[in-house]
């Protein structure tokens, strides 16, 4: 299909794919064992680290990267000020962080539904996108040191989404400068779009499981919007699944569990759109977990996504679409999972 201009082509075909999970049944599938790559960063052979990455990016599309040089101290802290956070009462978190889905920055509880479920998530979640005018007004004053904590984490992952980036980019991108892609992403500039989602899946009773809508999940099967994501996870917290990547033409689902000081990388869509399919973006989901037998209760999950997401006004060139610029791109999708 060729879209018949730049603006409404943005990611109408992800969308359309995400929908035919609902009558599909793929959606229901268990998951089945097969690993996520891991890659090794600190390998000095920068050449085996590009390699281990474009097969690890065209295969599975979501691979676990270790060694990548942020220190667990800083992930450790800003998951303890996601969970300082989301403690609060829900009216002081709405009142903290409203949310403005056109700015797609602040705090929403159970209000992203997604197209492959009808249904919203079983989340609530705290959005900081790195531009000033997006974020104002929405600095939560608790804890005390949140914007400057969010802000250095913020820094540490947009130089590892670069790097990933600069990586891949050569057989991506062949026509492109080198560093093309990783320029495109500013933090903090007045054209930001580099977004870090804090992620809250609540604990629950069997009983509040079991009265949620059929077909709920703590998030439903989605691509993500972004050139790449950075998903932090913490360790004994499970239920994050993703799909092979369509080029395998697998129906498998396979867990992507916390790796020790490993962060979880998928391409995304706007990546799929820049290398004319040369990388694809990939289904990924987070599965309601069986209750506890001792305590009854779902238990809760944390998980930090950084999204990689190019200034608005960077254009997406390639061959097979029309340009794009990278914020009507993510407008298109925004419209397709909240309602305002
Ligand atoms: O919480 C997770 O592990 C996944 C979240 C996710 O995929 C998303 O927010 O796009
Ligand atoms: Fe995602």
């Amino acid at each position: 299909m060729s879209p018949p201009d730049a603006d409404t082509s943005a990611g109408l075909s992800e969308v359309d794919l995400e929908r035919s999970l609902k009558a599909s049944g793929v959606g229901d599938k268990a998951a089945s064992s097969y690993a996520v790559p891991i890659v090794d960063l600190s390998n000095p052979d920068e050449t085996a680290v590009a390699d281990a990455l474009w097969d690890a990016a065209t295969t599975v599309g979501f691979f676990t990267v270790v060694g990548h040089g942020i220190d667990e101290e800083s992930i450790d802290a800003q998951f303890e000020a996601s969970r300082e956070f989301f403690e609060q009462d829900l009216a002081v978190k709405e009142a903290a962080s409203p949310f403005e889905s056109a700015l797609n920055s602040g705090f929403e509880h159970m209000k992203q539904v997604r197209p492959s479920t009808g249904l919203p998530d079983v989340k609530e979640s705290l959005q900081v996108t790195a531009r000033a005018d997006a974020m104002s007004g929405r600095w939560p004053p608790k804890p005390a040191d949140f914007e400057a904590r969010t802000r250095a984490f913020m820094t540490k992952s947009h130089a590892l989404a670069a790097r990933i980036l600069t990586l891949l980019e050569p057989r991506a991108c062949p026509g492109q400068a080198r560093g093309t892609l990783a320029d495109a992403h500013t933090l903090w500039g007045p054209d930001g779009q580099c977004t870090l989602r804090h992620l809250h899946y609540p604990p629950m009773s069997a009983e509040r499981v079991a009265a949620l809508p059929p077909g709920s999940w703590r998030a439903g099967a989605h691509t993500d919007w972004c050139c790449v994501t950075l998903l932090f996870q913490r360790t004994g917290e499970f239920g994050l699944e993703c799909a092979a990547n369509p080029r395998t033409n697998s129906t498998e689902w396979a867990p992507v569990d916390p790796v020790p000081g490993g962060v979880a990388v998928n391409v995304g869509d706007m990546l799929s759109r820049w290398s004319d399919g040369r990388l694809l973006s990939n289904l990924h989901r987070v599965r309601m977990p069986a209750p506890n037998p001792g305590t009854g209760e779902v238990p809760v999950r944390y998980s930090l996504a950084f999204f990689m997401q190019a200034d608005k006004s960077a254009m997406i060139q390639c061959a097979e679409q029309p340009p794009i610029t990278a914020g009507d791109y993510i407008l298109g999708r925004i419209r397709s999972n909240f309602e305002k």
